[in-house]
């Protein structure tokens, strides 16, 4: 079996070290290659995607990703510019669905910026759309503006859209999720403003006369926003289009105390997949052996149940991450008084002793 790892920039080495560290101390021999991707992707070959690297993503059975980007690229072309990367991976390979779980766990309550009552017991699954939207919608660009009071002026612009399989495809795997879990789907939209999101809302419903078993709300995401900071637990499976599911589950991963603990999944139609922290790659803080390698590790444990089928070990890895916690290990931004302040790699090390 084999694994790409593609640590990238900033932090994303150094936390992918720890999970590479973890999947070693399984007992399994995967087959690891590594690449470089983003920012050193640009600085080996040239590219933020250099094709040696996605002919390996795309040869092997799952990817474990870090993070990419750093200031000192934002000046280079679009194309050239580390966020191509993950851009380039997720459309190469059909990453269509991307899972976000976050999840409380119960020693982190105090961690949160929310009152422990708010989010304690907090679980809820983000299904955001990863191949479309705007952030993939052409046309693009700078231009002279056309008409109205800014006629000749230069705008930016970007195409929002999202064709019918596309959302149908996505809709399938969010109530799929919805009836392994409480069998409630919340579709979030901006369909009372956008053309798109209101085809988004009648495709989903439409999907929805297939899983009468699931119950369908719909709900704006400006309020969806306020709701998950207001009531979250009210939420079970949220679907939404890629820009609204990228922001929203910044927002989410503040609920399990910190951005550090939020990993994620993005499948293709097979299960096919590239598993990566939601966070980025905090150049504030690369370097320091700070950052919290948890979303990472919990990145790789999702790789092992949902690419690589081996469920045991994902449990063990989860089991292991609830076990450093309740011994009361805590990086930077998970750390309360009464808690052993740890960096990054002896984070890894303590995930590592507690594999059961
Ligand atoms: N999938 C990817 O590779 C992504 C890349 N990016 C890129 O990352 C760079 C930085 O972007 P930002 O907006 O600052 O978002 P970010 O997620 O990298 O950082 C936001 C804040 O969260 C903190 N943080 C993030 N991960 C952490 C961890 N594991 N432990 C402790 N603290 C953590 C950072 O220190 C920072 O204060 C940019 O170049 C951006 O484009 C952003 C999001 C996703
Ligand atoms: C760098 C972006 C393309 C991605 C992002 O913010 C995300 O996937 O959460
Ligand atoms: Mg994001």
């Amino acid at each position: 079996m084999k694994i790409a790892i593609l640590p990238g920039d900033g932090i994303g080495p150094e936390i992918v070290e720890q999970a590479v560290k973890v999947l070693k101390n399984l007992g399994e021999s995967f087959e690891m290659e590594f690449a470089p991707v983003g920012g050193a992707g640009y600085e080996a070959a040239g590219h933020p995607l250099p094709e040696a690297t996605l002919k390996l993503a795309q040869d092997a059975d799952a990817v474990l990703f870090g993070a990419v980007g750093d200031w000192k690229y934002d000046t280079l072309d679009r194309p050239l510019r580390p966020e191509q990367a993950i851009l380039g991976l997720r459309k190469n390979l059909n990453l269509f669905a991307n899972l976000r779980p976050a999840i409380l766990y119960p020693e982190l309550a105090g961690a949160s910026t929310l009152k422990p009552e708010v989010v304690s017991g907090l679980d809820i699954l983000i299904i955001r759309e990863l191949t479309g939207d705007i952030y993939f919608g052409q046309p693009r660009g700078v231009r002279e503006c056309p008409d109205g009071p800014f006629k000749g002026q230069r705008e930016g612009f970007d195409t929002m859209r999202y064709a019918e399989g596309e959302i149908r495809r996505i809709a399938h795997v969010a109530f799929q999720a919805a009836q392994k879990r409480d069998k409630r789907l919340t579709s979030v939209d901006k369909a009372n403003v956008l053309e798109t999101f209101q085809f988004w809302k009648d495709i989903v419903i439409d999907v929805h006369k297939e899983y009468p078993d699931v119950a369908l709300d719909h709900m704006y995401v400006d309020n969806a926003a306020m709701q998950l900071v207001r009531a979250p637990k009210k939420f079970d499976v949220m679907v939404t289009g890629n820009m609204f599911g990228d922001i929203l589950s910044d927002a989410a991963a503040m609920l399990t105390g910190s951005i550090g603990m939020l990993p994620s999944a993005s499948l293709d139609v097979n299960n096919k997949g590239l598993y990566e922290p939601s966070h980025g790659s905090a150049p504030d803080i690369a370097g320091k052996g700070i950052a919290n390698p948890l979303a990472t590790i919990l990145s790789a444990a999702m790789m092992l149940r949902y690419s690589l089928g081996r469920v045991e070990q994902a449990d063990r890895i989860e089991t292991a991450v609830k076990t450093v916690l309740t011994q009361g290990l805590r990086t930077p931004d998970i750390f309360e008084e009464g808690c052993t302040k740890v960096g990054t790699s002896e984070m890894g090390d303590a995930v590592v002793k507690a594999l059961a």
